[in-house]
């Protein structure tokens, strides 16, 4: 072979070890590159579904009242549902200025509401739901036991129970929130009478045993009780230090808002479709709480809880 030929050999030979070597260089990234971005594009799309988790489960749920932080007053205005204006139109004087809802720590006192829940106990304690959820009615004497309800006015074993002192601490309480309302709401206070059912509750985490025990359903006031105008709740015992679970749900379109009960803590709502809410279940420990409704309609309006009607159904 001449030399030339010997040289473009060689070089041909070179060029293919050159092609060779940069084939293989080619491929040899693309082996180690495609294996992290197999695992890369996994870890995105992981990442992208925890990220639409979190913010999902966030969005359906606000605390809008936090049991830890004592709150002079925090309003949201809603807008009022059809049925509920149109009502409220028959009674001057008694349309809120919005509707809306209003949690304060402000206006009952812890001290006031150590009374109410001794007097709750007092009474409870004769009575109890065999499922979850127990109530006692000052007004009408109601109160739960086993599967039933028992008139406590009528039961000869409760005379005396209840106090003059009891029933005052009550009315003390329900007028400094019927004047809490008139303020927050814009309507005047003669315009709106305390109402049916007004009472205590009581809920563990008992398995329900009747439909009276199932809380937790969606509702609203205006539909469940016809007289409610505005509703108020009353909490008488701690979410997360006295019981767990229990926390009152507004449902809204897109996010819910939450109220975590707190002794002394007070929520104030317009009682249309507009506040439709639940109660979570509650989980552990137990619940206190007061349901203290009133009405723009004198004719459901009730009379206050006395030692008069009490020892009237005694005497009788
Ligand atoms: O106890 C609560 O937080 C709510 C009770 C309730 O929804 C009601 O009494 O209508
Ligand atoms: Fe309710």
């Amino acid at each position: 072979m001449s030399d030339a030929k010997k040289r473009v050999k060689s070089n041909t030979k070179t060029e293919n070890k050159t092609n060779n070597d940069e084939k293989t260089s080619a491929k040899r990234p693309s082996v180690n590159k495609g294996l992290p971005l197999r695992v890369m594009s996994r870890i995105v799309v992981i990442i992208s579904l925890l990220i639409i988790v979190y913010y999902s489960s966030k969005d359906t749920f606000r605390t809008f009242a936090k049991q830890s932080d004592l709150l002079p007053g925090i309003g949201q205005v809603v807008e009022c549902s059809m049925d509920y204006i149109k009502e409220l139109h028959k009674f001057e004087g008694c349309a809120p200025r919005d509707c809306k809802r209003f949690v304060t720590d402000k206006v009952v006192s812890v001290r006031e509401v150590e009374e109410l829940l001794r007097i709750a106990t007092k009474g409870l304690k004769y009575g109890g739901s065999f499922g979850g959820a127990s109530i006692l009615d000052l007004h009408s004497g109601a109160m739960s036991k086993g599967q039933h309800f028992i008139n406590i006015y009528e039961a000869a074993d409760l005379k005396n129970l209840f106090t003059q002192e009891d029933f005052n601490v009550i009315r003390i309480v329900r007028d400094k929130i019927k004047y809490s309302i008139a303020h927050h709401f814009g309507v005047q206070p003669d315009k709106i009478y305390s109402t049916h059912p007004t009472f205590f509750s009581e809920i563990s985490d008992k398995k329900a045993f009747t439909e009276h025990d199932e809380y937790w359903h969606a509702h609203v006031d205006k539909v469940t009780y016809k007289s409610f105008h505005y509703t108020t709740l009353l909490y008488l015992s701690d979410y997360g230090i006295d019981f767990k679970g229990g926390r009152f749900v507004f449902i809204d379109e897109k996010i819910n808002s939450t109220v975590e009960p707190r002794k002394a803590r007070l929520s104030m709502f317009t009682s249309g479709a507009e506040n439709t809410h639940y109660v979570e279940k509650v989980t552990s420990g137990v619940r206190y709480a007061m349901t203290i409704p009133f009405t723009c309609d004198k004719k459901y309006a009730i009379e206050d809880p006395s030692i008069n009607k009490y020892n009237k159904i005694h005497s009788n």
